[in-house]
């Protein structure tokens, strides 16, 4: 068990220029596209933490070859192949995009997870694979595919009201699929819609064809998977804990090589902090964000981004008016249930927030020293740095669980931090 972090304690302003690493959507999603494509391909700026270790360690286990140079290169293989185990760790991009694409390996392959990985939403993808064709033994982590080489796939109805991924998972690997896939969601609305678009461009960007013209229906033709060299984006919601670090101290934040075009959700924060008194400048090579004196409530539906949620409670905590956060009743499904974990950690420092249905009420209250508790999610532990700026004497029991998609967080915090003065 590690030492818990001592939150540092802002004394001025931030000011500073972070560069944020490859996202971490962007990188899983470049990976598998490259281990189905005939000849792999070649990633530029990827992330380098666990979520993208798990995938390559994953990809690796079916036969892919993969090389962590500067670049990561995916190599050319003669299939996807078992007998073979996949550790899925805490990864919802693993346990949700390697299956489909496992689907038309040749072997047996067994999954398996984190114990909160075993808890996370896994059903829907497995049914699906079983109505496409495949051979599956569980409905949730630890799994068995009994892949025989090829899935007929065809067409399939799910619910997807609980994770985008089921959607993504299933249409990255669709073009695979002898007939090709249709997905049809049936059920409360998908969140984290960005999402979906990120795997939609993606997949066109390495020559598949894809019909998204109806609203809850994704086609994909059947057909080969181009091979590529993928320029990863920074990762935008990795980016929000650190702008966030400028707008609860009333500084400015550069992040550079924001993006003048992304499907990323993380692009929705400009918006939100707009929304609670921050300047947000854009050009094309940066994004900078000067905080108010003193940020205001915000009343905001993050359905579409709900990642970005643990930095705005966050900043809700230290605003000077009540904020309601909507529609993310499906974080609870996450790394850990994010609603129930920021209610009870703001609390326990002394602050207001409710749990309701579908999201948060947080109302302005001052907090005092505490431990904070991570809960093996990463976006609880920089969140809990957030706060720790403007409170003295926040603890976080687990900073390394940072690791999930930003390795060098402490490190970066310090940089971030020394660079203010
Ligand atoms: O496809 C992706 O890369 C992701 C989709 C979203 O999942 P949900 O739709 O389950 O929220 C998001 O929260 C997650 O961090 C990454
Ligand atoms: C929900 C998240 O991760 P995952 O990809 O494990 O679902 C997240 O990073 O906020």
């Amino acid at each position: 068990m590690t030492q818990p972090w001592n939150a540092p304690f802002a004394t001025e302003p931030v000011r500073a220029t972070v560069a944020v690493p490859g996202s971490k959507s962007i990188t899983n999603r470049a990976l598998v596209l490259a281990a189905l494509s005939e000849r792999g391909g070649t990633l530029t700026g990827a992330l380098r933490s666990r979520d993208s270790k798990l995938m390559i360690d994953a990809l690796r286990a079916l036969g892919v070859p993969v090389d962590e140079g500067d670049q990561v290169v995916v190599g050319p293989h003669q299939g996807l192949r078992g007998p073979s185990e996949v550790d899925c760790g805490l990864a919802g991009t693993v346990m949700r995009f390697v299956p489909p694409a496992a689907a038309i390996a040749d072997g047996d392959v067994h999954f398996d997870g984190d114990p909160r990985a075993r808890e996370r939403p896994m059903s829907t993808v497995l049914d699906a694979l079983r109505a496409l064709g495949a051979a599956v033994d569980g409905d949730a982590l630890p799994f068995t595919l009994h892949g025989k080489g090829a899935l007929p796939g065809g067409t399939v109805t799910i619910d997807a009201s609980a994770s985008s991924q089921f959607v993504s998972g299933l249409l990255l690997a669709g073009a695979r699929y002898d007939s090709g896939l249709t997905v049809h969601h049936d059920g409360k609305p998908v969140p984290s819609l960005p999402h979906i678009e990120m795997t939609v461009a993606m997949l066109r960007a390495a020559g598949v064809t894809v019909d998204d013209s109806a609203h809850n229906t994704w086609r994909v033709e059947p057909g080969p998977i181009e091979s590529r060299d993928w320029v990863i984006e920074p990762d935008l919601s990795n980016a929000t804990p650190f702008l966030a670090a400028a707008a609860v101290t009333g500084g400015s934040l550069t992040i550079p090589g924001w993006p003048e075009h992304t499907t990323q959700p993380g692009d929705v924060f400009r918006e939100i902090a707009a929304g609670m008194g921050c300047t947000v400048q854009h050009d094309e090579h940066a994004l900078t964000l000067t905080g108010p004196d003193e940020l205001t409530g915000i009343d905001f539906d993050l359905h579409d981004v709900g990642e970005l949620t643990p930095t705005v409670a966050a900043l809700a905590v230290l605003a000077n008016g009540p904020s309601v956060l909507r529609g993310i009743a499906h974080l609870r499904g996450h790394e850990t249930d994010r609603l129930a974990a920021l209610a009870t950690e703001i609390n326990k420092l002394g602050g207001d927030a409710t749990e309701t249905d579908d999201g948060l009420v947080i109302r302005p209250k001052p907090l005092g020293a505490g431990l904070w508790l991570a809960y093996e999610d990463h976006r609880m532990a920089t969140a809990g740095a957030v706060i720790g700026l403007k409170v003295a004497g926040v603890r976080v029991d687990d900073i390394g669980t940072t690791s999930k998609t930003l390795p060098d967080f402490p490190a970066m915090w310090d940089r971030m931090l020394g660079a203010a003065g």
